[in-house]
């Protein structure tokens, strides 16, 4: 079958410098270079959480693409909603602390914004929610689930994926988009571009 002429090429980039985004794409196999976009991301509050994860995915895409004309690049933000409100990284651990103080006993809505992009115009974006229900959480252990992980990295100050046994209750639909990339949506996205994944053990 021969590509159509608006294909990109398949050289793939993400840019990110989320160990947390790389961990995911390579554990589903695909070959990729990574960049570090240097962007001061948006935290405009008017915006909905889809419009404003997809503006800084675009704005992180649009770095690399620049730089490395013909790759394929995929960029992500991911942003913690509770009540409307989005939570970033925290600035500190005392913040870290209020955050999951606020988070308690509560679910709220992680959403994740992906950018595919080229330098010849090409772009593909999409926002992933998922919902988390937290546990009820004292500040002991509060205390305790930070010393095990580290939360400044992370938006909401938690990471699904290090000690979530601690704090999470549930979380209904995608795992991997509250990791930081929705990875269901993004490998059907990319197998539309042609870009396949070679699973390990094949
Ligand atoms: C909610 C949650 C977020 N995170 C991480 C994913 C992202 O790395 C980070 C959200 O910040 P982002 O600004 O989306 O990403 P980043 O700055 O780490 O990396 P880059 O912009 O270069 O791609 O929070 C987890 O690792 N686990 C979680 O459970």
């Amino acid at each position: 079958m021969s590509a159509p002429a608006s294909m990109p090429t398949q050289r793939l980039i993400l840019a990110s410098a989320s160990p947390r985004r790389v961990e995911l794409l390579s554990e589903a196999g695909y070959q990729f270079e990574v960049r570090i976009p240097e962007v001061e991301e948006s935290h405009d509050p008017t915006l909905s959480c889809e419009a404003l994860t997809l503006e800084n995915a675009r704005l992180k895409a649009s770095v690399i693409t620049h730089q490395q004309p013909g790759a394929l690049v995929i960029a992500a933000d991911t942003l913690v909603y509770l009540d409307n409100i989005p939570f970033g990284k925290p600035n500190d651990l005392s913040h870290a602390a209020e955050m999951l103080r606020q988070l308690s006993n509560r679910t709220h809505t992680v959403c994740t914004g992906v950018a595919i992009a080229s330098s010849d115009g090409f772009e593909k974006t999409f926002a992933v929610l998922s919902q988390v229900t937290f546990k009820s959480l004292n500040d002991a252990l509060i205390a305790d689930y930070h010393s095990r992980i580290q939360p400044l990295d992370k938006a909401g100050a938690y990471a699904v994926q290090d000690e979530s046994a601690m704090i999470i209750h549930s979380v209904t639909g995608s795992w991997s988009n509250v990791k930081g990339l929705p990875m269901e949506k993004l490998m059907e996205e990319l197998t539309a571009l042609g870009i396949e994944s070679t699973p390990s053990g094949l």
